[in-house]
């Protein structure tokens, strides 16, 4: 398919912060690229520059072929950003909404009724769009800052924490809107979240520590690289299970947070029959899951999402 945004060295110094250390990365056409870190890690300051808001201090950005620093207008025209804070002038109705946005983007007159139509069926707002946005509920508004994100033919979508906020059904459901519209526009679309169910979505992730990018892969893919299974364990003494588990089990990577054991194992079945039978502690409670990108996370930063990155 080919590369939409290519990222080469890129580097930003703020006086004494080292705060994006000369990375490089590619996001393919039509892809959901996932980019995620810690606070702090440089998620943001990346994608100001890649947006046109912040200038390099060194390195190339090119998207949709033209280079940041030298065109930026087209760059901007290539664009759509979905803010994490509502930006809707909410006295207005969707479509006065919709209508200012086309005229700022120079979206031609004779399109314009035909463009709103198009993406209020997207986000399916047609019915609602002459009430007024401060009538909406929160997922409504969210949905209608996507279409208007979409106006201009974007061929890349910037989505910062698009679900926050939003309760776990209207997340689900503006996850669909989001798939949609990959299918239906073929765009690109450039997510970061602090949820990492939901960073599943994800073609490819990128994880992002210390300025630099430390992963970047398919979800199962780097789950892949974890390998094996995680074995949850609580007992009726988990110190004592612990110090039992040091000496019988070789090969786990062992860690206990709050009442419970983690084990990473290769193999669970191997580890419930040759260990659990001759464990000398009862066990209370017991799961044997897959890795999920929360682990994934945990191993290459070390912390949980959401968690700062200069711990
Ligand atoms: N305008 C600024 N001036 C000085 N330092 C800054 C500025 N903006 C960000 N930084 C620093 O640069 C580093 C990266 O910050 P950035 O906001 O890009 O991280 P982030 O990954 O987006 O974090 P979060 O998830 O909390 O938004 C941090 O150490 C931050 O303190």
């Amino acid at each position: 398919m080919g590369s939409i945004i290519k990222v080469n060295d890129l580097t930003k110094t703020y006086k004494k912060v080292d705060a994006v250390k000369g990375i490089n990365f590619e996001v393919e056409k039509g892809e959901i690229f996932g980019f995620l870190g810690p606070n702090g890690a440089g998620k943001s300051t990346t994608i100001n520059m890649i947006c046109t808001m912040l200038p390099p201090t060194s390195g190339s950005i090119v998207i949709n072929g033209y280079d940041v620093k030298k065109h930026k207008d087209e760059v901007r025209g290539s664009i759509g950003i979905i803010f994490q804070e509502n930006t809707l002038d909410e006295k207005l109705t969707a479509n006065e909404n919709l209508m200012l946005h086309c005229r700022f983007y120079k979206v031609p007159k004779e399109k314009r009724e035909e463009r709103i139509q198009e993406v209020l069926e997207i986000v399916d707002l047609v019915d609602e769009r002459k009430q007024r946005v401060e009538t909406y509920s929160g997922g409504m508004k969210r949905r209608l800052e996507i279409a208007r994100g979409l106006l201009h033919y974007p061929k890349v979508l910037f989505l910062d924490e698009p679900t926050v906020g939003l309760d776990p059904q209207t997340r689900a459901h503006l996850w669909e809107y989001i798939l949609k519209l990959k299918e239906k526009e073929g765009i690109t679309m450039f997510l970061t979240t602090h949820y990492l169910d939901e960073a599943e979505i994800s073609d490819r992730v990128a994880i992002m520590d210390k300025g630099e990018i430390i992963a970047i892969d398919s979800p199962t893919a780097l789950k892949d690289q974890l390998g094996g299974d995680i074995i949850e364990l609580s007992t009726e003494d988990n110190e004592k299970a612990l110090e039992e588990i040091r000496e019988k089990v070789e090969g786990a990577e062992v860690t206990v947070k709050e009442d419970t054991i983690h084990l990473k194992v290769s193999s669970s079945d191997a580890f419930i029959s040759t260990f659990i039978k001759t464990l000398n502690i009862p066990v209370t409670r017991l799961n044997i899951r897959k890795p999920t990108l929360n682990d994934v996370f945990l191993a290459f930063t070390g912390r949980k999402i959401g968690e700062s990155s200069d711990k």
